[in-house]
C-alpha cells in the first residue's frame, strides 16, 4: 500500500486565490491535507489487499503490484515537475503551475508562461512530496530497495531506480520510499470473497494509526458492499475511541495489466472513482488529472465501481474462453480459429481485441474474480447468473486439459520418460508472474504421466513455479521438473517442444537448429498461435496449432500421413476431467 503525504503544510501555500478555488481549500483545511501537487491536494490511506482466491487460503505472495507502481509512477510525475521547475528557477524562467488536464507535467509548465513567484511555491512544495509504499513482507522490500525488484514489468526499473545526469536516483530514496513500517502507510490485509476478515482487521489499523481525517481508497479488487464493511468497522472503531475523525471511502479499482503496466498507468481507458461523497472523489479525480485527461476520469457511485472491476473482468476473461471454445471446434471441422477471430473482430460491435486462442487464460485476477462474482451471484440467490459464470471458468479449465491431452495423444499415447520441453511459464509475455499460469497444469498433467518437462522462460525461476505448484497442492518430482538456461538447452534431445507463453523472443528462434537435435519425429504443440507454422512443417516438425486441422508446409504438403490424422481425437483423461 500507499501514502503520499507532505511532511507538514507550508505556510505559503496554497492560499485562496490559487487556482483551485475555496472549495479544496476548505478541503485542505478540513482533511490537514499533506500532499499538493500542481494545484491538487490529498492525503490519504490507500486500502491495498494482497491476492488469493475464492476458492484458497489468503496468500500474498507478491508485491502491491498495482498500487505500488501507480504511485511510483505518481512519484515520477511529481519529479519529473519538481526538475523541471528547478531548471526553470535556474533560468530565471516564467513558468505557471499546469493545469490539472495536461498529460505531460513538463510540456504543461513549458507552454504556460506565468509568474516566477509561483514556481517557487510549488518548487518548495513538490520537492518535499513523498510516496511511501509498505508492505509487511520484509524480503519483498528489501527487493524494492536493492537493484533487484521483486517483480519483472517493462518500464518499472526506470521508474524506481531513475536516475539524475549526476547519477543519483531520481525518485527512491527522495521521494519515493519503500518500507515495512505499515503504520505509516496504514496498511491493509488481504481477503477472500467470503472473507472480510483482512478488510476488517485494516479498517481497525487505519482507525488505530490515522492521526486525522481520511479518505479511504479500495486500489484492490473487492467483493461488492466492501466499502460498507470498511466504513462500518471505521466509524465503530472510531467512535469506541471516542475520535471524531472522519473517514471517506471511495472505491478506485486498478485496471492495469500485467505486462503493460506502465503504459496502462501513464495512459489508461479510463479511471474509475466510486464514492458517495463528491468532495472526497474530487479529491481524487484531480490527483490522476495531473496525467489523465479529465474526460478519462469516470466517477460512480461506490457500489458500481466495486461490481465493475468483477464484470470488466470477468466480461475480457469471457471472450477468452468463448474463443478457446471455437478453437476445438475449428480443429475438428477444418476452419482456422485465427481466420474466424479475424472475421468477427473485424465487426465493431465486437472489436478484435482479446481473441487470441491460447492454451487458456491464467494470471492472479481472471479466475478469482469471476469465482468472486459467481459467489455473489449465489449470495444473492441468483443460480443461473452463477452458472453462467463459473462456466468461463470451467471452460478455461477444458482449454488446458484438451490441450494436453493432445500433445499426449499425439506423442504416441504417452510420455512416459520422453523429454518434453515446455517454452514459457509466465501466465503471459512480459511477466516473470506464475500465479494461475496454464503452464502449471500442463506441466503437471505430463509429469503425471511420466514425462521429463525442460522449461525454458526468460524470467521464470523454478522456486516460483514450485511455490505455485505447492500453492495448488500439486506435489511435483524434482527430477521431472528441470528449468533449463536457454531454449537449446531445453529442446536438445526432447521429443517435443510445447509453446506455453507468447514470449516474442520465441518468433526469433532458429528452430532448424533445435530441429536437428531433437527426438523424431520432431512434435511442436502451438498453444499461442504464435510460431509460423508452415516454415515449421518445411524444417520437418510435425506441428499442431491451437484451432487449426492439418498444417501443411508452404508447398500445401501434409505433414502427418491420413492413417494418423483419421485415427481420431478423443481426450485422455490423465487424472483429469473437464
Ligand atoms: N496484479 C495485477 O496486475 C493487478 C491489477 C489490478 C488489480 N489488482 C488487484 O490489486 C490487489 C493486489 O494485487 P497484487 O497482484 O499486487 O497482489 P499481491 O498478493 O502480489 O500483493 C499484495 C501485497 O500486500 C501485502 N500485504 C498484505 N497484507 C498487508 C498488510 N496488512 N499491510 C501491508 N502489506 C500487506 C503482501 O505482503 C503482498 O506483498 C488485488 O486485489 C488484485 O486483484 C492486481
Ligand atoms: O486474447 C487473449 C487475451 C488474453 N489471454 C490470456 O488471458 C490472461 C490475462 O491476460 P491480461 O488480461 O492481458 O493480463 P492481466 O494482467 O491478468 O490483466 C487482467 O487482470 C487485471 C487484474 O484485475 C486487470 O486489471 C486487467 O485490466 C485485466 O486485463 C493471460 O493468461 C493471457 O495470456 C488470452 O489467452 N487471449
Amino acid at each position: 500500500m500507499a501514502i503520499c503525504g507532505h511532511k507538514d503544510i507550508p505556510p505559503s501555500c496554497p492560499s485562496k486565490d490559487e487556482p483551485m478555488g475555496e472549495k479544496i481549500f476548505a478541503q485542505f483545511l478540513e482533511l490537514d491535507v499533506s500532499f499538493i501537487a500542481g494545484g491538487t491536494k490529498y492525503e490519504f490511506a490507500a486500502c491495498l489487499q494482497g491476492e488469493s482466491n475464492h476458492n484458497h487460503l489468503p496468500c500474498g505472495h507478491d508485491l502491491l503490484r498495482a498500487t505500488s507502481v501507480l504511485f511510483a509512477q505518481l512519484a515520477f510525475w511529481l519529479d519529473k515537475a519538481r526538475r523541471f521547475v528547478e531548471a526553470a528557477i535556474s533560468h530565471g524562467g516564467a513558468c505557471k503551475a499546469r493545469s490539472a488536464t495536461e498529460q505531460d507535467g513538463l510540456r504543461g509548465w513549458e507552454e504556460n508562461p506565468g509568474k516566477s513567484i509561483r514556481i517557487r511555491q510549488q518548487s518548495k512544495i513538490l520537492e518535499e512530496d513523498f510516496v511511501v509504499i509498505v508492505d509487511m513482507n520484509e524480503d519483498r522490500i528489501k527487493r524494492w530497495n536493492s537493484d533487484e525488484l521483486p517483480i519483472y514489468e517493462p518500464g518499472l526499473m526506470e521508474v524506481v531506480k531513475a536516475l539524475l545526469a549526476d547519477g543519483k536516483q531520481a525518485c527512491r530514496g527522495k521521494n519515493l520510499f519503500f518500507s515495512t513500517d505499515v503504520k505509516k502507510g496504514i496498511g491493509v490485509g488481504k481477503g477472500r470473497a467470503a472473507d472480510l476478515r483482512f478488510i476488517e482487521s485494516v479498517g481497525r489499523t487505519i482507525a488505530q494509526y490515522a492521526n486525522r481525517s481520511k479518505i479511504v481508497i479500495e486500489k484492490s479488487t473487492v467483493p461488492i458492499k466492501t466499502a460498507e464493511a470498511i466504513a462500518r468497522v471505521l466509524s465503530a472503531n472510531e467512535a469506541a475511541a471516542g475520535g471524531s475523525k472522519n473517514f471517506w471511502i471511495l472505491s478506485n479499482p486498478e485496471f492495469l495489466a500485467e505486462g503493460t503496466a506502465m503504459k496502462d498507468l501513464d495512459a489508461p481507458d479510463r479511471v474509475l472513482i466510486g464514492g458517495q461523497d463528491q468532495d472526497a472523489i474530487q479529491v481524487l479525480a484531480d490527483v490522476y488529472a495531473n496525467w489523465v485527461p479529465r474526460d478519462r476520469i469516470l466517477t460512480t457511485n461506490l457500489w458500481s465501481s466495486e461490481l465493475s472491476k468483477l464484470v470488466a473482468n470477468a466480461m475480457l476473461a469471457q471472450r477468452v474462453s468463448s474463443i478457446n471454445s471455437i478453437s476445438r471446434l475449428c480443429e475438428r471441422t477444418g476452419a482456422d480459429v485465427k481466420e474466424v477471430a479475424r472475421a468477427i473482430g473485424t465487426d465493431s460491435r465486437i472489436g478484435p481485441k482479446f481473441l487470441n486462442a491460447s492454451v487458456g487464460f491464467g494470471g492472479s485476477c481472471f479466475q478469482k474474480d469471476i469465482l468472486n462474482l459467481v459467489y455473489i451471484c449465489q449470495q444473492f440467490g441468483l443460480e443461473e447468473c452463477a452458472a453462467y459464470w463459473q462456466q468461463v471458468v470451467d471452460m478455461n479449465d477444458y482449454q488446458k486439459i484438451a490441450f494436453t491431452s493432445k500433445i499426449i495423444q499425439s506423442l504416441f499415447n504417452t510420455v512416459t520418460k520422453k523429454k518434453i520441453a515446455v517454452l514459457g511459464f509466465a501466465f503471459k509475455k512480459d511477466t516473470g508472474d506464475v500465479r494461475e499460469t496454464p503452464a502449471l497444469m500442463v506441466c503437471d498433467m505430463l509429469m503425471k504421466d511420466g514425462a521429463i518437462v525442460h522449461v525454458y522462460d526468460p524470467k521464470v525461476v523454478i522456486e516460483d513455479a514450485l511455490t505455485e505448484f505447492k500453492y495448488h497442492d500439486l506435489e511435483v518430482n524434482k527430477n521431472q521438473l528441470i528449468f533449463s538456461k536457454s531454449p537449446q538447452e531445453a529442446c536438445d534431445g526432447a521429443h517435443a517442444i510445447v509453446v506455453v507463453t507468447e514470449w516474442d523472443e520465441f518468433k526469433t528462434y532458429d528452430y532448424k537448429s533445435l530441429y536437428d537435435k531433437m527426438m523424431k519425429p520432431a512434435f511442436l504443440f502451438d498453444g499461442r498461435n504464435m510460431l509460423d507454422h508452415a516454415a515449421l512443417v518445411d524444417i520437418g516438425f510435425e506441428v499442431h496449432a491451437l484451432g487449426k486441422g492439418q498444417i501443411k508446409s508452404s508447398g500445401g504438403q501434409s505433414q502427418i500421413p491420413d492413417f494418423v490424422t483419421r485415427a481420431g481425437s478423443g481426450l485422455l483423461s490423465g487424472g483429469y476431467s473437464p
